[in-house]
C-alpha cells in the first residue's frame, strides 16, 4: 500500500527543501526523498566548500595590498586550518541539522533512491533494500540536480580523475594538479589550489570563463598565471597516460604537442542532469535529458504540452546550474504547486508572482576567483545576439575613490550594457576584488529595468567601491549636460 502526501519532491537538495517549503507555506502536506544527505550538492560538495577553500586565500590577497596590515601578515596559508574549516562548513558531511530544519518546516523526509512507476506515483528504494511506495495527491516536483560530464579522452578515465566532489572535499593537497576545462569550477579550483600550494595547470580547449564578458577570463587567467599557475587557453587534452611508477602521477598530452605532468587530474568540463536513473519512461518522458519546463516550472511533455502535476526546478531543469536560481525558481514551483492544488489564482504572465522570468532576463553569478567576476543579465555579445541595439559603457574600478582605500593598485573593470531603445540596463559585470557585494545593485536594476534617467538619483555612498555606478554614468553622458 501507498503512502500519499500532496506533493513529493525528489531531491533534498537546497532547491527541493525550497520547493517542499512552499507547498507548506500553502497548505500542502510534503515528503521529501532524498538518496544521499538532505542539502545536497551546493551544501557538501559545491558552493559551500569550495567557497569555504578560497576564502583564506583571498582575505590574504587584499591584506597583502593593503600597507601596514600586509606587513601584520608574512606567513602562508595554513592549509590545515582551512581544511578543517572547509569540514566545519560542511558540518563534516553529516545532514543532522537539515533533518531538524525539516522538522521545524513540517516536511516528512523518506531516504531512498526514488523511481517514477506511473503517474504520481514513486517506488523509493532505501540503502538497506527497504522499499516505500508514494503517492502524490496533487504534484510531483524532479529537484535531483545534475552530475559532472565527464570527456571520453582516451586513458581519463583510467586515470581515476577527480571530479568537483573530490576537490571539494580533499583531505591533502596534490603536489601538482591539472584541470581540464575552463568554466566557473576550473577558474575556483585552479585559484583555491594554486593558494593552498598546489602547482595547478589549467587546459582549457576554449578561453577561460567564456560565457563571461572576454575581460572577465582575461583577469582571472592574468591573476592565476602571476600567482604561480600555468593557463595553456585554445587547447584539448588528446590522450592521458597513468604510470604508476612515474613520480608525477599523470600524463596528460595536449593538442599543441606539449605534455603536463601532474599527480591529480581534476574534469570540470561542465555537467549532465540527474534523470537516467529516475524511471521517466514511466511516465513517457526521454531520460538522461533536461527537463525542460514553462515558467511555472511544470514539466513540458514530448509535445511541449505541461504536465499538470509534474514540476521541476534546479539544475535537472538545465535553466541556470546556480543553487541561487533554482531557490528561485523552487519558490516559484511550491507556490504554484499550493495555488493550482487550492483553486487560487496563478499568476504566469512575465514577472508575474508564478513565472521565473529572471532565468531569461537576469540571472546573478558571482565567480569566486581572484579577481572576483560579478554578472547579471546579458553580456555584450549575448545582448547583440538577441537583436537588442545596444550601447556598451566600460570604466575601470581603480580609479574611483573607493577602490583607492580598499587597497593599492586596485584593478577592476566594470561594464553596463544599455537596451538604447528601452533606456534600460540589459547587463552589468564586475570584475575586481570584492565585487560580488556590489551585484544586487546591478541585479535590481535590471530586473526591475530602471530607466537609465532614474538611476542618476540612486546615489552611491562616498567612497565606497559603488561610486562606480556614477562614474558608468558619466561615462555613459547626462541627458541635461
Ligand atoms: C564545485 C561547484 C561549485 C559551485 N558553486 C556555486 C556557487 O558558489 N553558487 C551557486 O549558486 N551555485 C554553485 N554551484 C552550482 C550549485 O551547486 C547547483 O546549482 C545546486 O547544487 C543545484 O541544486 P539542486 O537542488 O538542483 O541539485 P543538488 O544539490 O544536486 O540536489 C539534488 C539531490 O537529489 C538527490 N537525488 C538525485 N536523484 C535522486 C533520486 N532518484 N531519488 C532520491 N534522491 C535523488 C541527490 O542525492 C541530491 O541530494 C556550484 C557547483 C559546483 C559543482
Ligand atoms: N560561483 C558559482 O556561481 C559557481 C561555481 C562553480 C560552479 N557553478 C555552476 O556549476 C556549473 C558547472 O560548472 P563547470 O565549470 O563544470 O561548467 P561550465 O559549463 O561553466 O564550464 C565547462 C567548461 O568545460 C569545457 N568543456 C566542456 N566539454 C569539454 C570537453 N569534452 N573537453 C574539454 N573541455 C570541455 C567548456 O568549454 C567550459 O570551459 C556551471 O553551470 C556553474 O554555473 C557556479
Amino acid at each position: 500500500m501507498s503512502t500519499s502526501y500532496d506533493v513529493i519532491v525528489i531531491g533534498g537538495g537546497a532547491i527541493g527543501e525550497n520547493v517542499a517549503d512552499r507547498a507548506v507555506q500553502g497548505g500542502l502536506s510534503a515528503v521529501i526523498v532524498e538518496a544521499e544527505l538532505v542539502g545536497g550538492e551546493c551544501s557538501y560538495w559545491a558552493c559551500m566548500p569550495s567557497k569555504a577553500l578560497l576564502r583564506s586565500g583571498s582575505v590574504l590577497e587584499t591584506v597583502r595590498t593593503v600597507p601596514g596590515a600586509a606587513e601584520a601578515v608574512t606567513g602562508k596559508l595554513d592549509v590545515e586550518k582551512v581544511l578543517a574549516r572547509r569540514n566545519t562548513v560542511t558540518s563534516n558531511w553529516k545532514d543532522d541539522g537539515q533533518l531538524e530544519w525539516l522538522d521545524s518546516a513540517h516536511i516528512d523526509l523518506v531516504r531512498g533512491h526514488a523511481v517514477f512507476t506511473g503517474p504520481k506515483a514513486l517506488k523509493v528504494t532505501a540503502a538497506d533494500g527497504t522499499v516505500t511506495e508514494l503517492a502524490a495527491n496533487h504534484a510531483i516536483a524532479v529537484s535531483t540536480g545534475s552530475l559532472p560530464q565527464l570527456p571520453d579522452t582516451p586513458g581519463l578515465a583510467e586515470a581515476q580523475p577527480w571530479t568537483s566532489r573530490d576537490a571539494t572535499s580533499a583531505q591533502t593537497i596534490p603536489a601538482s594538479l591539472a584541470i581540464i576545462g575552463g568554466g566557473v569550477v576550473a577558474a575556483e579550483m585552479a585559484t583555491a589550489y594554486t593558494s593552498l600550494g598546489a602547482q595547478v595547470t589549467l587546459i582549457a580547449r576554449g578561453k577561460l570563463l567564456g560565457n563571461q564578458e572576454p575581460f572577465a577570463g582575461e583577469k582571472v587567467a592574468e591573476a592565476l598565471t602571476k600567482a604561480g599557475a600555468d593557463v595553456k587557453l585554445g587547447v584539448a587534452v588528446e590522450r592521458v597516460e597513468t604510470d604508476a611508477a612515474a613520480a608525477g602521477g599523470h600524463t596528460l598530452l595536449l593538442s599543441d604537442g606539449s605534455a603536463v605532468v601532474a599527480e591529480k587530474i581534476l574534469v570540470a568540463t561542465g555537467r549532465v542532469p540527474r534523470t537516467s536513473d529516475l524511471g521517466l519512461e514511466a511516465i513517457g518522458l526521454p531520460t538522461g535529458e533536461y527537463l525542460k519546463t514553462d515558467d511555472s516550472l511544470r514539466v513540458l511533455d514530448p509535445g511541449g504540452n505541461p504536465i499538470e502535476w509534474l514540476y521541476a526546478a534546479g539544475d535537472v531543469t538545465g535553466r541556470a546550474l546556480l543553487t541561487h536560481q533554482g531557490k528561485y525558481q523552487a519558490r516559484i514551483a511550491g507556490d504554484a504547486i499550493a495555488a493550482r492544488a487550492l483553486g487560487k489564482p496563478v499568476d504566469t504572465s512575465p514577472w508575474g508572482v508564478h513565472s521565473a522570468t529572471a532565468d531569461h532576463a537576469a540571472v546573478p553569478q558571482v565567480t569566486f576567483t581572484t579577481p572576483e567576476v560579478a554578472s547579471v543579465g546579458l553580456t555584450a555579445a549575448e545582448a547583440e545576439k538577441r537583436g537588442i541595439r545596444t550601447r556598451v559603457v566600460d570604466y575601470e574600478i581603480g580609479w574611483v575613490a573607493g577602490a583607492t582605500i580598499h587597497s593599492d593598485g586596485y584593478e577592476g573593470t566594470a561594464r553596463m550594457v544599455v537596451d538604447e531603445d528601452r533606456r534600460v540596463l540589459v547587463g552589468v559585470t564586475f570584475v575586481g576584488a570584492d565585487v560580488g557585494e556590489l551585484l544586487h545593485s546591478a541585479t535590481i536594476a535590471v530586473t526591475a529595468e530602471v530607466p537609465i534617467e532614474r538611476l542618476w538619483h540612486a546615489v552611491p555612498s562616498y567612497p565606497t567601491l559603488s561610486e562606480v555606478w556614477l562614474r558608468l554614468l558619466e561615462a555613459y553622458g547626462r541627458p541635461t549636460a
